[in-house]
């Protein structure tokens, strides 16, 4: 059989697709992805369920504005034109990148699914051999749908298809207690939808501070019917078109009736579409094994030349995070003998659920045990959003910017909030915490504009107790 010899070849075309810059004009580079071109933040993630967010956030703010005064409703909701807007601008960005790499003399496309039959070597579905001394996995990660009767239901969605849908609903059962959950139980409640959402456990959020998922919980409760403790058992379709989901609650069957329902049940690494473990190591959840240079490993030695970026082989599925890999992946391609790696200390996220939540370093809980395993005290504050001049502005009782120090050295060791545009205010915390700024020093060595409403991160860094502060 004859293979074909690249010098570069990239498994994927989201990430992947930046990988590809000048030092490669003369060298041959296959880019390989069997779904579409751009990946998931581009036509299926972070991008579409942003331009979908924010007319729902305007929606919501125009029905629940009675407090400050006025008395405002949406009356229509033109799903159908939102979707075509959305997707004319992000089709047309897919379509453009695939014929621009088409059109480039030194890439080959390659639009099919690939496995690696050795370390270097890849064959198509169609059966065509690629092999380079260099490669590139960035095949990212999929939907996982929980195996219950009726989840081949017409009327189950995952976030590849909901954004697509021809009608907005009008009862939507939302699975899960994670990211896409919280983002489209926002979107389709604040359009107008009865939304349910229902969580197996009683934890929102993983991991996030609970300070912070407890008031996501009160919050959420407010706008949508959040079920907590509800198992999925099955879906069945009724004859009028409609589904029930039926869950069971502590002992007892619950039964929702749903127009559509949403399965946001987590994601997996797609390693094993590329038989991955059969040549390198794959984690239990997963992920392909790499060093802090992103090459990958097998038997825990690396592979000379394989590296992996994104979801297939990180610690976050974050878009920021691989966005970082592929800087990293890019220099140490061409620069072998100078490695670099990703600084991945403080890596924040944000949920752009209703309200927003943003999140860096650790939790409270987190930070307290580290403290007591590494013996140095924390300082933590808490400053609701409503204790400042803007937060009185907008008569707010939702938000609050949570902070945790080092009591001793005033070191920045997490920052969490729930509230209007936190994804924008924690920006100064993850700038401290990464460049080592002290609370004290970030506090008063800077002038803070009166009266925004980042004097709610100005007055939760003057509520830490710190030592050395005066
Ligand atoms: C609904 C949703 C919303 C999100 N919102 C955000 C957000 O707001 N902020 C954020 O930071 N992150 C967000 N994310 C996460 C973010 O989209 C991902 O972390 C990021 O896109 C991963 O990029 P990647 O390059 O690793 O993989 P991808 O972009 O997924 O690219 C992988 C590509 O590889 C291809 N592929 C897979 N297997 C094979 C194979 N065997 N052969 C050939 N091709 C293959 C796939 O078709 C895919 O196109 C969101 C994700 C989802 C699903
Ligand atoms: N704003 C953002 O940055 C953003 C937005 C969306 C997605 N993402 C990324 O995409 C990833 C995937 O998002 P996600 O929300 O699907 O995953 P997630 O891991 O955040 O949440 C999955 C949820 O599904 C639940 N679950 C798992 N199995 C289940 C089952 N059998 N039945 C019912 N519930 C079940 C889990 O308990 C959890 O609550 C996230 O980890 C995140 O990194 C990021």
């Amino acid at each position: 059989m004859t293979v074909q010899e690249f010098d570069l070849i990239i498994i994927g075309s989201g990430s992947g697709n930046s990988l590809i810059n000048e030092e490669w004009d003369d060298k041959k580079v296959a880019i390989i992805d069997g779904g579409t071109f751009g990946g998931t933040c581009l036509n299926f993630g972070c991008i579409p369920t942003k331009q979908y967010v924010y007319p729902a956030t305007v929606a919501h703010h125009a029905t629940h504005s009675g407090h400050l005064g006025l008395e405002a409703e949406v009356t229509k909701v033109d799903w159908p034109a939102m979707r075509d807007r959305i997707f004319s601008r992000i089709d047309a960005i897919s379509s453009g990148g695939l014929d621009y790499r088409l059109g480039l003399d030194n890439v080959t496309v390659f639009q099919e699914y690939v496995k690696f039959v050795d370390t270097h070597t890849l064959e198509t579905a169609s059966g065509a051999r690629l092999s380079a001394p260099q490669i590139v996995i960035a095949a990212g990660s999929r939907n996982v749908l929980p195996e219950v009767p009726g989840i081949n239901s017409k009327n189950v969605e995952t976030s590849d298809t909901v954004m697509r849908i021809d009608d907005l609903p009008q009862r939507v059962v939302v699975i899960g207690g994670g990211f896409i959950a919280a983002e489209f139980s926002h979107v389709f409640s604040a359009l107008g939808a009865e939304v349910t959402q229902a969580v197996r456990t009683d934890v929102v959020l993983r991991g996030y501070d609970t300070e912070i998922t407890d008031r996501f919980k009160r919050e959420a409760a407010q706008q949508w019917n959040l079920r907590l403790n509800h198992v999925l058992k099955e879906i069945r379709d009724e004859q009028d078109g409609s589904s029930t989901v039926i869950f069971d609650h502590e002992g007892e069957t619950v039964e929702v009736e749903a127009d559509l329902v949403l399965v946001a049940a987590g994601r997996t690494p797609n390693s094993d579409t590329l038989a991955a473990e059969k040549f390198f190591d794959v984690r239990e959840n997963k992920t392909i094994a790499v060093d802090r240079y992103h090459r990958v490993l097998a038997g825990g030695e690396v592979v000379e030349g394989v590296f992996a970026l994104g979801d297939v082989s990180s610690d976050y599925m974050l878009k920021h995070v691989a966005n970082a890999e592929t800087r990293t992946v890019q220099y140490n391609l061409t620069h072998p003998d100078s490695l670099r790696s990703t600084d991945e200390r403080f890596v924040p996220a944000a949920v752009f659920t209703s309200p927003q939540i943003a999140t860096v370093g650790l939790s409270e809980d987190d930070a307290r045990s580290a403290a007591e395993r590494e013996g140095f005290e924390i300082t933590v504050k808490v400053q609701n959003f409503g204790d400042v001049a803007y937060g009185w502005a907008m008569e707010d009782s939702a938000g609050l910017c949570k902070l945790i120090a080092r009591k001793d050295t005033g070191d920045l060791l997490g920052a969490h909030l729930i509230g209007e545009e936190s994804s924008i205010l924690i920006q100064p915390l993850i700038q401290a915490m990464s460049f080592g700024l002290k609370v004290q020093d970030m506090a008063r060595g800077q002038f803070w504009i009166h009266p925004a409403l980042t004097e709610v991160v100005e007055n939760a860094l003057l509520g830490l107790e710190i030592d050395s502060a005066q």
